[in-house]
């Protein structure tokens, strides 16, 4: 079978449009990537995150440029696979361990299964359902983290960022995706204005984008492009660098 090139190809044909918030609820609970989600998620993160098509197609450029031969190349918080498919097409002749985990069951087994009708048999690829948090990582060339960080406790983010630090080989990058915050208050209600005017310009009602909001609430916790890059270095990245922005989402890369 003949991969597809265009990494969303798989998910564009997924019919489900996202109506999750569309009706009036007198209690939102908290965000969670369950089987409703699954549903509808290609849908939900294209119209909901601008530029992430644009990060995607630019993680296969970046594995290509990055990949090392016999390394591993990780996708941590994988969803459906996008970003993994991206790895997958950037490598071309390159022989990469690509593997994709995730802790959501309902995300790893849609995964599992968009992966493998659309990946060939020789190509060394593995969707894991596990806690990124407990990982064991093996020596990686390039590792993406595209807005999984942003749903992991604070507390936890330096250990993680430190053990991804020490399995990358030299050479090799993390992408980081996050949602940001700001630290002029002005500057950052400015950000969520423009980005909530995204959302209506892709069909989302004042209902929907106001009830996601909330069921994102301590769920989803942004930081400071500082704040990132100040922990990177702590964690062991020699240089910090955003390549990509969009209002509050970005996208950075870490060199080890
Ligand atoms: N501790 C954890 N361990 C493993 N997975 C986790 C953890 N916490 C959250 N997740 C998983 O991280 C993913 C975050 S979505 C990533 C999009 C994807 N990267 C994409 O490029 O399409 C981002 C979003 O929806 O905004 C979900 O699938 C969670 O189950
Ligand atoms: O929808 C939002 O407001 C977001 O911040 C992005 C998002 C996209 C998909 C799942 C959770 C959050």
């Amino acid at each position: 079978m003949t991969p597809s090139n265009n990494t969303q190809d798989k998910h564009a044909d997924t019919p489900t449009t996202d109506t999750l918030y569309a009706s009036p609820s007198d209690i939102v609970e908290g965000f969670r990537f369950d089987d409703k989600v699954v549903s509808v998620f290609p849908d939900m993160i294209q119209r909901s995150v601008p530029g992430y098509s644009t990060i995607i197609h630019m993680i296969s450029q970046l594995t290509a440029r990055y990949a090392q031969h016999d390394t591993h190349c990780y996708d941590l918080g994988c969803s459906l696979g996008a970003a993994t498919l991206a790895m997958r097409n950037g490598l071309g002749a390159k022989k990469c361990h690509i593997v994709g985990i995730d802790n959501s069951p309902q995300m790893v087994a849609r995964c599992q299964s968009l992966v493998k009708e659309d990946t060939p048999e020789h190509i060394d690829i593995r969707i894991i359902e596990a806690d990124i948090d407990g990982v064991d990582f093996k020596p990686a060339s390039v590792v993406v983290l595209n807005f999984t960080l942003q749903f992991l406790p604070i507390e936890k983010r330096t250990a993680l960022l430190q053990r991804i630090a020490q399995a990358l080989v030299p050479g090799g990058v993390l992408i980081l995706s996050e949602k940001l915050a700001f630290d002029d208050p002005r500057h950052h209600e400015l950000m969520i204005e423009l980005h909530h005017n995204f959302k209506r310009s892709q069909g989302y009602s004042d209902l929907e984008i106001a009830q996601k909001r909330q069921s994102l609430e301590n769920v989803l916790i942004p930081e400071s492009f500082p704040s990132h890059q100040a922990r990177l270095k702590e964690a062991g990245f020699s240089g910090v660098e955003l390549w990509f922005q969009c209002f509050n989402f970005a996208s950075m890369i870490a060199f080890k």
